[in-house]
């Protein structure tokens, strides 16, 4: 089973690496087929550890590895998602998933074939044609999520993706996100400010702590597979056992007290 591993991963940003690190001694495995988001109040070093997975900053300290191979750049491997979705605006949605097919060489035959899979994957068979700018937010979004699982990566390490959307969009994109990860065997690597969307979604979550940002408490959850195996998502938010779940995450979120356990 392929996995993207950060193995005792410190980061300075700037050359003089004076001062606390961003990111201290952080460990963490994502294996295909799991689903990690990490939390963490702001300025903890979320973002820095996607970059890190990613391969846009290397490590001061450390080793970043997909199946022990160091990462040394970005790759086809690790798809990423942000929250502004940076797609191009007066293209057609089609030519949006394809486009980083086509940067890679790929026939223009299995680009149309794959865009139109994953276009429908999101649900938006019938707008392949419009351009970007003629799509809602949550349109948007799911183009973004289609252009990265075309490629068929091994990694979907998405940064606040759903973070511009309104409540009830974002209700929906986690089930469609969930199926998607389900349907694509990647492993997802989430950076979320929302508690409950970690909850939900996550085999893991992860809880980060600022100044120098660290892992202070991990946790793992079911509530996305039950989801996937059919159970009502609204009634699974409900349960007890999930709403004790989101005030013990916030509790570590804000008590630098809670230890990883
Ligand atoms: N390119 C950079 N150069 C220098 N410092 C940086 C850079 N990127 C981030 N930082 C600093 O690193 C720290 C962690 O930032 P990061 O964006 O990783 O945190 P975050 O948890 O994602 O925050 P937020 O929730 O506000 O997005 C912050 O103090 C930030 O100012």
């Amino acid at each position: 089973m392929s996995s993207l591993n950060l193995a005792g991963v410190s980061l300075h940003y700037g050359p003089e690496q004076t001062g606390l690190p961003v990111l201290q001694n952080v460990s963490l495995n994502l294996a295909r087929g799991e689903f990690i988001s990490v939390i963490g109040r702001s300025g903890s070093g979320k973002t820095s550890l996607l970059n890190l997975a990613g391969g846009f900053v290397a490590p001061s300290a450390g080793r970043v590895t997909v199946d022990g191979k160091p990462v040394t750049g970005p790759g086809p491997d690790r798809a990423v998602v942000f929250q502004d979705d940076a797609l191009y605006p007066w293209r057609s949605v089609r030519d949006n998933v394809a486009l980083p097919l086509k940067l890679r060489g790929i026939d223009a035959a299995t680009r149309a074939e794959k865009a139109r899979e994953w276009l429908a994957a999101v649900g938006l068979q019938d707008h392949q044609d419009k351009h970007v700018w003629q799509l809602s937010g949550g349109q948007r979004q799911r183009v973004g999520l289609a252009r990265a699982l075309a490629s068929e990566p091994e990694f979907l390490l998405m940064d606040e993706p759903l973070g511009a959307l309104d409540a009830m969009t974002r209700d929906q994109m986690h089930e469609l996100l969930l199926s998607l990860w389900e349907e694509s065997h990647a492993g997802a690597l989430l950076i979320t400010h929302s508690v409950e969307e970690a909850v939900f979604l996550s085999t893991s979550v992860i809880v980060l702590a600022p100044t120098p940002g660290r892992i202070v408490h991990r946790e793992e959850f079911e509530f996305g597979r039950r989801y996937l195996e059919g159970e009502d998502p609204r009634a699974l938010k409900s349960e007890p056992e999930f709403i004790d779940a989101r005030e013990r995450l916030l509790a570590a979120i804000y008590e630098k007290e809670l230890v990883d356990g």
